[in-house]
């Protein structure tokens, strides 16, 4: 009899942007399935607890914590050395780390658009590339990046932010396609709205208060339901999968309307 296989235990897995919100719920959750993570974002003293968390838990995987930019290419080169020298290989990416602010397209200076772009973007294209070199060389490897609803629906004031969600999908099909020989499969998340710190600080509100739940078309997701199906990318129980957006938004309130993409009033 078939018995599916969701697992990831002794993997190697980098994830972006895991001191917080989806990437630290992505984190935490491959690492209690038994992976081995090495974890960033700017800041030590912000990263490093978590993967001390981790650490602390003697059931899960190692977890490595570095202190990276994704906007710098040097130090996403630093964070692929630093992963491959602790663990070995890299059998997992997942490329979380991103964020925006909400401004209407005529008040985005060049600078604002770069930065989003580079953040989500350009930072997603230098972990795959030099990620990827090292899937590629050796017996290939799962990508999971991150998208938006934003990047499949348009909303008010999410133009850049929404243009290089956008792009992560095509990407995402591409790589697919051009490394599908070299045993790489890639796929896409694309979350509606998590409850997380940088959502809460995007929208100005704390984070316990998001937006009332009456307000919105669907419920509000957590971290952990975004993490599940990373888990499930990641494993061989999605081995025939690969090119594909998988939309996490939740179920539509009856009688509420689809508001922009985001569920929000
Ligand atoms: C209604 C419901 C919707 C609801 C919308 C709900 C969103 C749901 C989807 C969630 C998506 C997420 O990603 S959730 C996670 C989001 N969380 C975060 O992004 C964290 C908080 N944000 C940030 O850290 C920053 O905003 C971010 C820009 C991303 C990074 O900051 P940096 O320090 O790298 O950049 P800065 O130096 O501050 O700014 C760079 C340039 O951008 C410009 N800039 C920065 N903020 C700006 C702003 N609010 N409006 C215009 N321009 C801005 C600056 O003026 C600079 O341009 P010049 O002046 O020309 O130099
Ligand atoms: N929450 C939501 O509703 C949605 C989120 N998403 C996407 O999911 C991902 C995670 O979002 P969310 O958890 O809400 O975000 P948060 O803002 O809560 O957390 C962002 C994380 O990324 C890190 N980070 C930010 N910039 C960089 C950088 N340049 N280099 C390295 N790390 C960085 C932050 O760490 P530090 O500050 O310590 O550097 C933090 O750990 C993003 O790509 C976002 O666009 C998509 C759709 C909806």
């Amino acid at each position: 009899m078939h018995e599916s296989d969701y697992g990831v235990a002794e993997k190697t897995a980098i994830v972006t942007g895991a001191s917080q919100g989806i990437g630290r719920a992505i984190a935490e959750t491959l690492a209690a399935s038994g992976a081995n993570v090495a974890i960033c974002s700017r800041s030590m003293d912000r990263i490093g607890p978590v993967a001390e968390g981790i650490n602390d838990d003697e059931d899960t995987g190692e977890a490595l914590a570095v202190e990276c930019n994704v906007r710098e290419r040097e130090q996403v080169q630093q964070l692929i050395d630093e992963t491959v020298e602790t663990f070995g290989d890299i059998d997992i990416l997942v490329t979380n780390a991103g964020g925006e602010f909400v401004a209407p397209f005529e008040d985005i200076s060049a600078n604002g658009w770069e930065t989003i772009l580079d953040l989500n973007l350009t930072s997603t294209v230098h972990c795959a590339q030099l990620a990827g070199e090292v899937m590629r060389e050796g017996d290939g490897g799962v990508i999971i990046t991150l998208s938006s609803v934003n990047g499949q629906h348009a909303a008010p004031g999410e133009s850049h932010y929404g243009a290089a969600k956008a792009a992560i999908i095509r990407l995402t099909e591409t790589l697919a396609v051009e490394w599908a020989d070299d045993g790489v499969r890639i796929n896409c998340v694309a979350p509606g709205l998590i409850q997380t710190p940088g959502v809460a600080e995007t929208l100005g509100i704390d984070s316990e208060s998001m937006p009332p739940r009456e307000k919105t078309d669907r419920r509000i997701g957590h971290p952990e339901e975004i993490a599940d199906v990373v888990q499930f990318l990641s494993s061989p129980a999605a081995s025939f999968m690969t090119g594909e957006t998988v939309t996490v938004k939740g179920v539509p309130r009856a009688g509420n309307s689809m508001s922009q993409g985001l569920g929000l009033e």
